[in-house]
């Protein structure tokens, strides 16, 4: 839709009452808010969908009720309704609940934290988790909670729902369009590759090249890309069981500071997706320029934690992918507007952790762009926690 201008021949120009730039999990939930509240909503991507260049991409993403912070512990039983709706709209199943253990030495904060959050009554004890999970070996003295909403949410056939009821409800895809250019004004510019697109609102979710598009803006946003090994381990003995696991999560490993987590088989029969919740730091255009056979460290821990805690897996990975995280330093999602032009709001620095909260950020997004009361407590949240991020643009 939108209200086109564009002559024969010229790149094409049209409005819009919003546009969203990237059409990751956290743009494709902001633009379907939008749309469901009847705006007539521009997604720009700068690559063709689907495409696995970004966060979002695979089959698998962990969803639990156990947080330890409690502003995302709040957030999440919104989140689930969301999903279900989502989930009931596309008429095919997003989600898989297989329940999820969080493993750590008791007094470790991570631990503690989700203990706090989930109440006194999720503690497993360890005949039970012997009897439920014989492939998963904690150590003696840890503590196991379960949180029996947890399981995996079915990450591509996701984002391609959430587009499709975009889609629905009259909004706008264009992928294999690049950002350029953003002028900003009561009404706002949008040059792309092949078009100028203008809105009174715009919403900036474009992952790991979030500073590329808002530095010209003024904006330098402490984000750190960080390239994660994403590795899947096979059972020793196919079919022993050892890749029935909960989804889980252990904190509080002196080798593995940033905690290590695993998903039960799904993308490849009888491997197991377990993962270090951190990688090495990239530049997102240049992720694939690691020189073959370079060292990886986060695998070699990997190994060590699969020998312990699951040994009906071998020790090396079957499969090795690649994906993205973009962090902030405390880890804490950013969801706010520029700190100069309000009518461009930013949601950026998931730090690996947002595909869950997607509807939820979606609907937070749209509803800063509206200037609405959002529906929670934006705190956290908010870029006036990192001084200095507003410079002259250039
Ligand atoms: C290995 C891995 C495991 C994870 N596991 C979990 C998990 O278990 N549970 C969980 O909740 N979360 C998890 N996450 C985190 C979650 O997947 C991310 O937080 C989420 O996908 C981020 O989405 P996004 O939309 O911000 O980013 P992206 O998906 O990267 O989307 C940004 C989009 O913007 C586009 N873009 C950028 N610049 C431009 C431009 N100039 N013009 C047009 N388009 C542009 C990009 O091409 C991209 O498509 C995991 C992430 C990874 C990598
Ligand atoms: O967010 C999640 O649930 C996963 C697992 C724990 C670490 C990060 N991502």
């Amino acid at each position: 839709m939108g209200t086109d201008m564009a002559a024969p021949g010229q790149p094409r120009c049209a409005s819009y009452d919003a546009i969203v730039i990237g059409a990751g999990i956290q743009g494709s939930f902001a633009a379907y808010h939008l749309a469901q509240r009847r705006k007539d909503t521009l997604l720009l991507e700068q690559f063709f969908l689907p495409h696995s260049r970004g966060s979002s991409h695979g089959q698998s993403r962990i969803t639990r009720s156990a947080y330890p912070q409690e502003h995302y512990a709040h957030m999440m039983p919104h989140s689930f309704r969301l999903w279900q709706q989502l989930e009931d709209e596309a008429g095919t199943p997003l989600y898989r609940r297989t329940g999820l253990v969080v493993l750590g030495p008791p007094g470790d904060p991570k631990l503690e934290g989700c203990r706090r959050n989930m109440g006194p009554d999720n503690v497993l004890d360890a005949v039970t988790l012997e009897q439920r999970f014989p492939g998963l070996r904690p150590r003696p003295n840890e503590v196991a909670l379960w949180d029996g909403s947890g399981g995996v949410l079915l990450a591509d056939r996701a984002l391609r729902a959430v587009q499709d009821a975009f889609r629905r409800r009259g909004g706008t895809v264009r992928d294999g369009e690049k950002v350029l250019r953003i002028d900003p004004g009561a009404v706002i510019t949008v040059t792309t590759t092949a078009g100028l697109y203008r809105a009174p609102r715009l919403i900036v979710a474009a992952g790991a090249w979030t500073n590329a598009v808002v530095a010209p803006l003024g904006l330098h946003l402490p984000l750190q890309p960080l390239r994660i090994d994403v590795c899947y381990w096979r059972e020793k003995e196919p079919g022993s069981g050892g890749s029935v696991t909960p989804c889980f999560m252990a904190t509080g490993l002196p080798y593995a500071p940033h905690g290590i987590y695993g998903l039960p088989a799904l993308e490849y029969p009888g491997l197991v997706k377990v993962c270090y919740h951190h990688g090495s730091p990239t530049d997102p255009e240049e992720r694939d320029r690691t020189p073959p056979g370079s060292p990886r460290p986060h695998v070699a821990l990997l190994s060590n934690f699969i020998s312990s805690y699951l040994p009906g897996l071998e020790s090396q990975p079957a499969v090795l992918e690649s994906c993205l995280y973009t962090n902030t330093p405390d880890e804490d999602f950013i969801l706010d507007r520029h700190p100069k032009y309000s009518n461009i709001i930013i949601g950026a620095g998931f730090s690996g952790h947002g595909f869950k909260l997607a509807p939820v950020v979606g609907q937070l997004l749209c509803e800063l762009s509206l200037g609405e009361e959002p529906s929670h407590c934006m705190a956290p949240f908010a870029i006036s926690r990192f001084p200095g991020v507003l410079r002259a643009a250039l």
